[in-house]
């Protein structure tokens, strides 16, 4: 039947399959986003002087488009998590029946809190230039689009998970009893998966980021758009703990 179909549809290659191809997504918002300096009036409560709302540009921003992209239906789909759940209306458009694989309690897992923490603490002085060139609105659309791939991305550990709990059970099972999230953590590893994920995001970064000219040897004459290395770092500090992270959460409440 159709549910058992769409079911199938989720095994462990194709949930890689789609981190592989979300690395595309948020290799180029980084590289979308560093063509502006920090333009920290964007991150400034005290730029904004707009009635009725309390806070700095990038928040007005994601909050009015998380509204507009909720009523759109946008959080319809298990994939998709939200800022500013908080401030969200229901979708006004006819639903549509997306494949249900995830244990209930998986909505409830939300950790874009410390996603955007990080984002502008650690992330985005790490390869944004200093300066203002005025474009605020457009700065923050950018960081909205990263933002969103890289909620996208670690909240996929939630799908991951249950591929991985659904092929070994009897592995998972005593761990999840216990509340062990070490031995959890240590289950769902697998650490040469993840040297290639770096490696290969690191080359992403180096082919998107290229000049490209028509004269094939001009390629690539040191004129980069980004540091490729800022792509693994993230990957390797924020990215995949932050998978995993959600992965030990979903799991922890899956045999509630
Ligand atoms: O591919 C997996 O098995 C995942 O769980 C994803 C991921 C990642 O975030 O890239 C996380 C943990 C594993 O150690 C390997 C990779």
């Amino acid at each position: 039947d159709r549910m058992a179909t769409a079911d199938n549809a989720y095994t462990l290659d194709t949930v890689r399959e789609a981190l592989v191809r979300q690395e595309d997504t948020i290799v180029f918002a980084l590289i979308e986003r560093a063509k502006f300096p920090f333009n920290s009036q964007t991150y400034d409560q005290k730029y904004l002087e707009i009635p009725g709302f309390c806070g700095s540009l990038i928040e007005f921003v994601v909050k009015d488009t998380e509204i507009v992209q909720a009523k759109a239906g946008r959080y319809e789909n298990p994939e998709e998590n939200a800022f500013f759940p908080e401030n969200l209306l229901s979708s006004l458009v006819p639903s549509y029946p997306f494949t249900k694989i995830l244990h209930p309690g998986a909505a409830s897992i939300n950790i874009n809190k410390s996603i955007w923490k990080i984002y502008f603490q650690d992330l985005l002085p790490l390869f944004v230039s200093s300066g203002d060139d005025g474009n605020y609105a457009q700065t923050a659309a950018s960081d909205l689009s990263l933002l969103q791939a890289i909620s996208k991305r670690v909240h996929y550990g939630k799908f991951v998970a249950e591929v991985k709990f659904r092929e070994s059970p009897q592995d998972y099972e005593p761990l999840i009893h216990a509340k062990d999230k070490e031995g959890l953590m240590k289950l769902l590893t697998f650490k040469s998966v993840e040297e290639m994920v770096k490696k290969r995001v690191e080359k992403k970064a180096t082919l998107f980021g290229q000049e490209i000219s028509l004269n094939s040897s001009d390629d690539n004459n040191g004129k980069q758009k980004f540091d490729p290395s800022v792509a693994s770092k993230l990957y390797e500090k924020w990215v995949i703990p932050l998978t995993k992270e959600v992965q030990v959460e979903y799991l922890l409440q899956r045999l509630d």
